[in-house]
Order: C-alpha cells, then sequence, then structure tokens
C-alpha cells in the first residue's frame, strides 16, 4: 500500500469556524477509513496579532512546530503551506482569497464563496490562470450521506423529482443575541441569514435537482424572493426562496411535447434569523429537507448543514394510497468529528491530482448558485457596502 498524500494547510483567521476545522484536521483519517490522503496544519495567521494565532494552535492542540503569524500577508509567504484555508467573514473571502491566490497557494474558502457572483467569476478565473485549486467550503457537500443521496436520486429511486423544500433557520432574539455588530447581522460583514444560513438550503436545491444531472443537462434557474431586513441593520433577517429548474433529475411526464426529455422542478429554499426550523432551537427538524419524486420523498433530518439522518419513503401505489402504513427505509450516517474533514480529503485528494476544482462543488455550480443570491438580494433590495461587492484588488476594508 502507498503511503498517504501530505496535505500542508495554513489557516487564515482565528474564529469559531477555523477552531472546528483545525480539530478535524488533526483527526486521524484512518477514524472516516480514509487512508490516500493526510493532514497537517503547518501555519497560522491571526490578523489581530501573532500571539493570538499561538494561542489558538495551542487551544487547537496542534502538533508543535506550525508557525504563528500576526498578518495574512506573512501566511501566504511560507514555502510549507500548500493550501491556505480563507475563515474569515463573507466580506473579505474575495480580498483574503485573492492574497492566496496572487501568492501561488491553492485555497478553500469558507461559504459564502464571496458578496456577488462577479467576485466568485474573477477569484475562478484568477485560479485557473495560474492553474491552482480552489473551492468554496461548502462541507455538507462531502458528507457519505450528501454522497449516498445523491446517488440515490442519479439511480432513478425517486422517479422524477419535481419538489425539493429546504429549511436552515435559527430562530434567535436578534438584537439580544446580535446586536448591530456581529457578523450575522453586520451589512459591513456581508451579514444576514442569506449568504450565511441559506447557502445551505440552496445547496440541498442545487445537490439534488442540479448536481445530479449529466453537466450538459444543467440549466441555471429561475428565482422568486421575499426578503424582510433587520431594521437595526439592513441585513436580511427573513429570507424565502423559489426557485424553477427547468431541467430536473427522472423521466418527463408521459405526454410531454416531443423531443422534451427532461421536466422542471420547484425548490423552496428557507431561511430566517427569527424562527427556527425547529422550535426546540437545536434545527434537528425531522426533516428539515424534503425531496419528492413520483416514486416516493426523501427526508433530510436538520440541521441542513450537518445532517446525520434520512430516510426514503415509498410512495404508495394507485390503490393503495390512504391505507396501512407506508414502506420506510431509515438511513443513519455517523460523523467521527465535526464533519469538515472530508472536504479537507477533497482539497488534498485534488491538489495530489493536479486539479483545479472539485467534481463536488465544482466553479460553474458555486457561480449559479451565487448568481441566484445576487438575484435574491436584487428583489429584496438588499446591497451591501460597494467597497466589499468591489473586485478591485487589494482594497483594505
Ligand atoms: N462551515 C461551517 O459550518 C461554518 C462556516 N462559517 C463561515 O466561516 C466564516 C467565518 O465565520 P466564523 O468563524 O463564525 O466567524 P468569526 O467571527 O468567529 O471569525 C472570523 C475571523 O475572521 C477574522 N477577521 C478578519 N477581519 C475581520 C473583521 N473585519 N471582522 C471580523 N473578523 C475578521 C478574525 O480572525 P483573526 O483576528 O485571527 O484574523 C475572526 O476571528 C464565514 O464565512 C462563515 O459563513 C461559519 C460557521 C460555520
Ligand atoms: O455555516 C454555518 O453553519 C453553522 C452555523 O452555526 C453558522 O452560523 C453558519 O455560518
Amino acid at each position: 500500500m502507498s503511503s498517504p498524500y501530505t496535505v500542508r494547510w495554513g489557516i487564515l483567521a482565528t474564529g469559531m469556524i477555523a477552531d472546528l476545522f483545525v480539530k478535524d484536521l488533526i483527526i486521524d483519517p484512518s477514524t472516516r477509513n480514509v487512508s490516500d490522503v493526510k493532514h497537517e496544519v503547518k501555519a497560522v495567521a491571526s490578523s489581530t496579532s501573532a500571539d493570538r494565532a499561538k494561542k489558538f494552535l495551542q487551544e487547537c492542540k496542534v502538533p508543535e512546530g506550525a508557525a504563528a503569524y500576526g498578518s495574512y500577508e506573512d501566511l501566504v509567504k511560507d514555502k510549507n503551506v500548500d493550501i491556505v484555508y480563507v475563515a474569515t467573514p463573507h466580506s473579505h473571502h474575495y480580498q483574503n482569497t485573492m492574497l492566496c491566490l496572487e501568492a501561488g497557494k491553492h485555497v478553500l474558502c469558507e461559504k459564502a464563496f464571496t458578496t456577488n457572483a462577479a467576485q466568485a467569476r474573477k477569484l475562478i478565473e484568477t485560479a485557473k490562470a495560474k492553474n491552482l485549486f480552489l473551492m468554496e467550503a461548502v462541507w455538507t457537500r462531502f458528507f457519505p450521506l450528501s454522497i449516498q443521496i445523491r446517488k440515490f436520486i442519479e439511480d432513478g429511486n425517486l422517479g422524477a423529482v419535481h419538489r425539493v423544500i429546504a429549511d436552515n433557520s435559527f430562530g434567535d432574539n436578534i438584537e439580544e443575541k446580535y446586536g448591530t455588530t456581529h457578523r450575522m447581522i453586520n451589512m459591513d460583514l456581508a451579514g444576514g441569514c442569506l449568504l450565511d444560513l441559506g447557502i445551505y438550503s440552496l445547496t440541498w436545491l442545487f445537490q439534488t435537482l442540479y448536481h445530479t444531472l449529466p453537466p450538459p443537462a444543467r440549466k441555471p434557474p429561475k428565482v422568486m424572493a421575499a426578503i424582510t431586513p433587520y431594521h437595526a441593520t439592513g441585513a436580511d433577517e427573513m429570507t424565502s426562496m423559489i426557485v424553477t429548474f427547468p431541467s430536473a433529475p427522472g423521466p418527463a411526464p408521459a405526454g410531454s411535447p416531443d423531443g422534451n426529455s427532461t421536466h422542471s422542478a420547484h425548490g423552496i429554499a428557507l431561511t430566517n434569523l427569527r424562527v427556527a426550523t425547529d422550535p426546540d432551537g437545536f434545527n434537528t427538524a425531522k426533516p428539515a429537507i424534503r425531496i419528492q419524486g413520483t416514486k416516493g420523498e426523501i427526508q433530510v433530518d436538520g440541521p441542513a448543514f450537518r445532517p446525520v439522518s434520512w430516510r426514503f419513503i415509498k410512495a404508495k401505489a394507485e390503490g393503495q394510497k390512504g391505507s396501512g402504513e407506508p414502506e420506510v427505509e431509515e438511513h443513519e450516517c455517523d460523523i467521527p468529528g465535526h464533519g469538515m474533514f472530508w472536504e479537507a480529503d477533497e482539497c488534498g485528494r485534488c491538489v495530489r491530482d493536479g486539479k483545479t476544482e472539485s467534481e463536488g462543488m465544482g466553479w460553474e455550480e458555486s457561480v449559479v448558485i451565487m448568481d441566484v443570491m445576487d438575484e435574491v438580494r436584487k428583489q429584496g433590495g438588499v446591497r451591501y457596502p460597494s467597497s466589499i461587492e468591489s473586485l478591485e484588488y487589494p482594497l483594505a476594508l
């Protein structure tokens, strides 16, 4: 057996998610039956101070030897780093990712990829020109659960998929919890539920209705949206989207016009900071996601960003509707850690194999999703400050 490929990581920022990501990186990959790649944290940078970076390394129990920097500029100069994980607020992804790419580093950038689709396109153009790997860190897509569900649909088990309903909402007293400056509702940091939480609802629509089609059959959807802004900052606190996909998995209904081998589907993507997916507040709603086809329904239990269970409920045949219990297949998918290591493994394999993008979360799909979010914000009248929507680089924010 050949030895595993070692992925040498640099960590840009030391906030909440960087902590969880690094703790996952240092888990032994054999605990998730992975033997072809392994991870080393080579350096961490904090824009606050080098001391903050040092403390972060200690708190995350990173093995001795990793460098601690007090600036992101220093991190990207480190020759021991191959790929940088960008874990700053949405507002800063474009500038920070560009910094890494310009320095010749591969990048895994947290969701939402950028503040708008134009920034995403520019980053991709840069990665392509420099032959560097770049991926939006939509970790949920790399869960075995997501892969199982996509395959289940691709294999035709749902028949024609006509509707997906996905919710990722946190019910909080926003005034008390976030005030006016927290990144969740701060317009200067591209806050609001759409980019932070709604991206997962959209992920479920896209990974089931779009990604399950062969690439030439994927058609960008149309969206109708409603947004309610937070009175204190203008960030979106309630966002509901109806997304129409012109082609969706499974056969077209009998009698469809000649040459129309496909059919459309509706996706309902919901996100909200005032009411939760689940009133118990832990977001474990059963289900948070419903994927509905002619042969039955997949239900995925919440939270939409970290689900561990799903079921298939078989549609009853004509004549049997309304009688007896439905046939149900239950699936449990344990996560040996937080679950961010699967996306990290994917990055490692792509870098090892000289790929610039991942099939699981490809560039085109990230851009189409950003296009949808741009349109949602346009319809809802939400605009971030021009500096954080700018394509200018470098720009001090
Ligand atoms: N995949 C997932 O499950 C999750 C993903 N996320 C995503 O991760 C990103 C960061 O979220 P999270 O870790 O919760 O955020 P935090 O506020 O906890 O951390 C963000 C970090 O970014 C750095 N930073 C640089 N500039 C700024 C600035 N102007 N204001 C605030 N922070 C700044 C800081 O690190 P330093 O001082 O060290 O430079 C800060 O600690 C977002 O894109 C979010 O959507 C968040 C939570 C879960
Ligand atoms: O990505 C995320 O998933 C988990 C949430 O707690 C967090 O706010 C969000 O950024």
